[in-house]
């Protein structure tokens, strides 16, 4: 399934995610495994109450150093610097980000990857707002937030992605570190600059519909300061790009 010599890294930011890490990790190296696909999972956690790096150290003496890589850091420090964290680490040519509470499923993967292959592209985006992809488990004001802000996006950005809130893509490493380093955002409003600016410069972008299954164990870390800091984001976007 992957290039001959291509390798993967799966960048995933945790915070209290000691029950789903387990679970999402098995689910990867299947997923890869059975793909033929050379493979790294980078686990990002901000000193998780829970316990959740001690459970990452236990997945790591499972599964080997090279196969799972953790990069801790002392306290919380928000999702989009987690990511730039990881990316520094990352050996694969292509990057996967992802959520770690297994509302994203790996089984994506190996369509998004056949996607990459097959047009070249340079961002696969997976996406709840075409084809059969969709959202399970949120309740109405959960829907009516993500809906709203994808469709202010697209009227105000026209972004070459249908979804451009959500976080499970894949990236040509060097493209998300140029789109990383050309971003100035910060919380969950980073996702949709990245893609903004990705099709202001001209990336290749493609979407494989997926569903998005709200989280069993946990919870969510999207608050009233996110919507602001989205807003703002989008107003500056609007103005500047
Ligand atoms: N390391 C680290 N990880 C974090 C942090 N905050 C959240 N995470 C991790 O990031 C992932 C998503 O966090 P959630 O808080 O569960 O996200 P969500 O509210 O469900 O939001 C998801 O959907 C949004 C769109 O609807 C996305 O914009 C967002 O990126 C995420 O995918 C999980 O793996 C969680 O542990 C942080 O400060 N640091």
């Amino acid at each position: 399934m992957g290039e001959d010599d291509a390798m993967y890294t799966v960048l995933l930011p945790t915070y209290n995610e000691r029950e789903n890490l387990p679970i999402i990790v098995w689910l990867l190296v299947k997923y890869f495994t059975d793909a033929k696909v050379e493979f790294e999972i980078i686990v990002i956690d901000d000193g998780s109450p829970d316990g959740t790096l001690e459970a990452a150290e236990q997945l790591q003496r499972i599964y080997g150093e090279e196969r799972i890589v953790l990069r801790p850091r002392a306290k919380k420090l928000g999702l989009g610097t987690a990511y730039i964290h990881g990316l520094k680490h990352a050996r694969g040519q292509f990057i996967i980000i992802m959520d770690a509470d297994l509302s994203h499923h790996p089984k994506f993967i190996p369509r998004m990857i056949a996607l990459q292959q097959r047009d070249n592209l340079d961002i696969v985006t997976g996406t709840r707002y075409s084809g059969d992809g969709g959202v399970s488990g949120w309740d109405l004001r959960r829907k009516l937030i993500s809906r709203g802000a994808n469709y202010l996006t697209q009227v105000l950005l026209q972004p070459g992605a249908s979804d451009v809130t959500g976080s499970f893509r894949l990236y040509r490493r060097d493209v998300l570190r140029r789109l990383v380093d050309s971003c100035v955002s910060k919380g969950y409003v980073f996702q949709m600059e990245m893609i903004v600016r990705a099709t202001r410069l001209g990336y290749r972008i493609g979407e494989v519909p997926i569903s998005f299954v709200d989280r069993v164990y946990g919870e969510s870390k999207l608050g009233g300061s996110e919507i602001v800091n989205f807003t703002k984001g989008l107003l500056y976007l609007f103005a500047t790009t």
